[in-house]
């Protein structure tokens, strides 16, 4: 479920005319997602021509002054060629409109399928796409902090504190320690630029092996880019059972360095990165699967899955890019 908020044919119809794209057709709420209210928006021009779109209504977690920053990056990004949807401005050039209080954006509609069991000749793709994204985002105007930056969710853990993770699963609390490891970790020399950090293969359109886009660019933020690297490597490199698909990593690095070449310091601190980052979904996870109420029609993601991915790098360690 992803359609938080109704809107009536008249209010969309409403919303799509202050934009210069046709009249609308339709509009059909998207089930996937589990943070925005999504439908995909059809309109036809006076010539007769069709277009699609998608429109989102922003929800949760999204703080409204980190708009333009998603945004505009974008439009900068497709306009440097990379696969990411453009935003449609309305007629007075903005970005987004408030909607039923809510802020509100068209956005280009891209093809392609989410892959659920990626192949390596998906993840070398990916590799090389998230690294001509990371050299065409350098010259980009804005910049965000990382709100889900490793202090973070040590800070989250402790929130939901040791009892409470250990409901979830008695694995947990342990973790609390390794976050505030992770926490410690001085990224600040690290080669930087704008970065997804969410590039899970959900984020990721396809067609074949070709990436077509990439989406939900709502965690984005100034960055180490090799921090982008480990998140998208602990999101496509497991198997449903847990098990590290090597040949996948291996082709997600080789993807990515057919593009940009890792400095040696990002290579030393890989490992250390790639736990880090297991850590900002085990807390986002924990603290989600604390919040959301049983009855709710969202699912929940099991933080399990992640301190399970967390206990691969720390036995890899440096062996993992030799
Ligand atoms: N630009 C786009 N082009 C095509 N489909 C899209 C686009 N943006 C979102 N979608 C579709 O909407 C779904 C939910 O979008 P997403 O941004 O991931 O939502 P959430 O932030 O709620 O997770 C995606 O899984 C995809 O199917
Ligand atoms: N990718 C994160 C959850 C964020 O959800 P998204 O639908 O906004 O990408 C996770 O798997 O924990």
């Amino acid at each position: 479920m992803a359609v938080y908020t109704h809107l009536g044919a008249e209010d969309l119809a409403r919303l799509i005319a202050q934009y210069d794209v046709g009249e609308l057709v339709s509009a059909k709420g998207i089930a996937e997602g589990v943070s925005n209210s999504n439908w995909l928006v059809e309109t036809i021009g006076a010539e007769g021509s069709g277009a699609r779109f998608i429109l989102t209504l922003y929800e949760r977690r999204i703080d409204y002054a980190d708009l333009p920053y998603f945004l505009d990056l974008l439009d900068h990004l497709s306009a440097k060629g990379c696969p990411v949807p453009r935003t449609m401005h309305d007629r007075a050039g903005a970005s987004f409109r408030m909607v039923e209080g809510k802020a509100a954006a068209l956005i280009e509609f891209l093809p392609g399928v989410s892959p659920t069991r990626p192949t390596a000749a998906q993840a070398h793709s990916v590799g090389a796409v998230l690294a001509r994204m990371h050299l065409a985002a350098r010259d980009f105007p804005l910049s965000r902090a990382n709100a889900m930056d490793f202090a973070a969710s040590a800070a989250i853990l402790d929130a939901c504190g040791a009892d409470r993770l250990a409901s979830i699963h008695p694995d947990l609390p342990a973790m609390l320690a390794h976050a505030h490891s992770a926490a410690a970790i001085d990224l600040s020399a690290l080669p930087a630029s704008q970065t997804h950090t969410d590039l899970f293969p959900d984020n990721v359109l396809m067609r074949g092996d070709k990436v077509t886009g990439l989406i939900d660019f709502y965690f984005a933020c100034t960055g180490p880019m090799v921090l982008d690297l480990a998140v998208t490597h602990a999101a496509w490199c497991f198997d449903a059972a847990g098990q590290y698909i090597a040949d996948c990593g291996t082709a997600l690095v080789a993807g990515y360095e057919s593009i940009r070449s890792l400095e040696p310091a990002e290579v030393a601190l890989f490992p250390a990165i790639a736990k880090g980052a297991c850590l900002r979904f085990v807390a986002s996870r924990a603290e989600d699967w604390l919040e959301t109420p049983d009855d709710a029609l969202v699912t929940r993601k099991d933080p399990m899955q992640f301190v399970e991915r967390w206990r691969f790098y720390d036995e890899a360690g440096a062996g993992l890019l030799a």
